[in-house]
This record gives C-alpha cells, structure tokens and sequence, in this order.
C-alpha cells in the first residue's frame, strides 16, 4: 500500500538511542551472583521486537544456562508472527499476562524445561530475565494468581525501569512448588543496530525522556502505512492515509484538544497520545521486526561477535546501511 500511494519505503535513522543507567549494572551483577541457586532462566522478550529485545548482555552471563525463551505481549501480534518466532529457538513459549490459559501453559513450560524431577522433592527455581517492559513482573502477578489465586507480589509499571533490585523469592505453584525470582529490566549498553533501538523504544523499553518521541512517531506511522493498515486513519478521523507526521501531529493536536494559547497545537503531546495508542494495541497488531531466516542470523552474528560488536565498527556499518 504504502508503495503504491508514493510514501517512503525507507526510514533513516542512524543514531542509537542507548539507556544503562547504574541500577542495571547493578541488576545484571546480582542477577549473575544469584544464578547458582536458579533452575532455569525465563527470558522474556517482547513478542512485537522478538529479534530487537533480544539482550545479547545476557548471553554472556546466562549463555549455557537451562533457559525457556518466552515472547510475552503476544496479543500484540497477528498469528502468523508466532508461527515465525517459533524458528528462532527450541525452548520457546508465548504468553499473555493478562489470559489465564496463557499463563497455565507457562507454567506447565517451566515444569517442562527446568531441571526439576518429579521423582525428588526439589522445588523449581526460576530467575525471569528480559529488558525492561517486557512484562516480567507483570508475568510473575499473572503466575501466582493462575497458580496460587493469589495476589500481586511484584510491582508493575507501564514505564520502562519500575524494578530496579532483584526481588526475594516469589512463590507461584504448588505441587510442585515453582518460585521465581524478579529481575530489573536490563538493557543492552550499547544497541548495535540504531532502527532496533528505535524500535525497543517505540514499544516502550527505553524511557522516552532518552528517544525522540516525535521520532518514534514518524517511525510509527511509516510502519503502519508500511502495513498498509488503516486503522488510524478511521481512528483518527482522517480522510486519508499520511506520511506526513507533522500533518498527523497537528491534526491530533486539534482532534485531543493539544492547543497551547492562541490554539497552537502541542505537537509533543500528539505524539505521545499517537505513540501511546499503538502501546495499547488499539493501532493494530504487528510484529515490527523481520523475522526471516537470513536475518535472525545476522543479528545473532552482530550480537555475539565480540569482534563485531566493537561500537565503532558497528556504527559504520550501520551507518552505510540503508535500515529498514
Ligand atoms: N498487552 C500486554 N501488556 C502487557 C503484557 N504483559 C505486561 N504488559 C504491560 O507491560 C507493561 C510493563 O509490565 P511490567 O511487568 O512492569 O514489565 P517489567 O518487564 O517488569 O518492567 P521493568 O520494571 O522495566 O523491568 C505494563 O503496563 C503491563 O501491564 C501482555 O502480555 N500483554
């Protein structure tokens, strides 16, 4: 679609945006000190970036550890995107904090993929791993009220960074007993690919104060129209589909009431307000990377490679790219 109305078929951006602030350095020691009493590792990535959230920090600390890979947020995704991201690993699970059933197939994943033998009397450690927002606490509530039917234990937030200390055991079955550990949401030091960051960004991994949200809004609106999706043209009223953000911006400023004195419009809030919509899923459902064959694996090279993953030869080579 976008093609055919004459929009851009490619979006520059060419700096990454970066947030590591001291509580993740912290975080990503004491998660590392804890690991000798944990079973398994739960990562969690968000099922709308499932190549993008991929933390390759964590590689280094929890590389051969017993790990279920869980791409949570996944009613933010159409079917075919899961069916895509079971080919990115083995041990791969789906999950929606806020379905039940979801959750009771987690559980039974941990059950599956952790050590623990139904013949002893072990009980089931797991340590849940992931960038921030994922849902890692918000995963945690959802296990101990599908499992025990009791209340919430872990603080949540719909900004990035609410958890900043490992949290104490935090029981969430019985029979056998499943406890799992919290972790704050830790993020890469340094985001190789600058559009994956602005895509971590875009679904709420870095705190906005550190991304440009107007941006993030542009990028938004070349991926919808990307799409080909119109859900935000009825949504917001508009006659036709735009690639034009600062024309979309001031027509939301107007349709949300964003006006400054003298009826400027708030350019900043629009953009939040567009941004925020798509957070909750009411854009539609997408999965924002390429989750092809060719390019699983040379995001897992970038990540790995140490020799790659030297900034600056990164930054050049991203640099001499045309990202999508
Ligand atoms: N749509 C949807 N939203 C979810 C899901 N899981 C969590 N969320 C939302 O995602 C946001 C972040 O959830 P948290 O559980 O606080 O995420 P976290 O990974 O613990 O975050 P940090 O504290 O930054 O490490 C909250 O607004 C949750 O309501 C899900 O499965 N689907």
């Amino acid at each position: 679609m976008a093609a055919n109305l004459g929009f851009r078929n490619a979006f520059t951006f060419q700096q990454s945006i970066n947030w590591f602030p001291g509580h993740m350095t912290k975080g990503l020691r004491k998660i590392k000190e804890t690991l000798r009493n944990v079973d398994l590792i739960v990562e969690l990535r968000d099922s709308r970036v499932p190549i993008s959230s991929i933390n390759y920090e964590f590689e280094k600390v929890i590389g051969r550890m017993n790990r279920l890979v869980v791409y949570n947020k996944v009613d933010l995704i159409p079917i075919e995107s899961q069916k895509v991201c079971l080919k990115l690993g083995t041990n791969v699970a789906f999950s929606d904090c806020r379905d039940n059933r979801s959750i009771k197939t987690l559980l039974s994943s941990i059950k599956e993929f952790s050590t623990y033998k139904l013949s002893s009397n072990k009980k089931i450690v797991a340590m849940v791993v992931g960038m921030p927002n994922v849902g890692k606490s918000s995963i945690i509530n959802a296990a101990r009220q599908t499992g025990l039917n009791k209340g919430k234990a872990a603080k949540t937030g719909s900004l990035p960074g609410v958890t900043r200390n490992l949290s104490t055991l935090i029981k969430v079955f019985e029979d056998p007993d499943i406890y799992i550990y919290d972790t704050p949401g830790v993020m890469m030091p340094f985001i190789p690919n600058p559009i994956n960051s602005l895509k971590v960004a875009l679904t709420g991994g870095i705190k906005d104060d550190v991304a440009d949200v107007e941006i993030m809004a542009d990028y938004l609106l070349y991926r919808l129209n990307q799409f080909g999706s119109n859900i935000y043209v009825e949504k917001f009223g508009l006659e036709k589909p735009t690639d034009d953000i600062s024309f979309l911006l001031n027509h939301l400023a107007k349709r949300i009431g964003a006006l400054q004195s003298g009826g400027i419009p708030q350019l900043l809030t629009a953009a939040n307000f567009f941004l925020t919509q798509y957070r909750m899923g009411k854009l539609g459902k997408f999965c924002l990377d390429e989750i092809d064959y060719d390019n699983v694996l040379k995001e897992i090279e970038l990540g790995r490679n140490p020799e790659i993953q030297s900034k600056n030869k990164l930054r050049k080579e991203s640099l001499s790219k045309t990202p999508k």
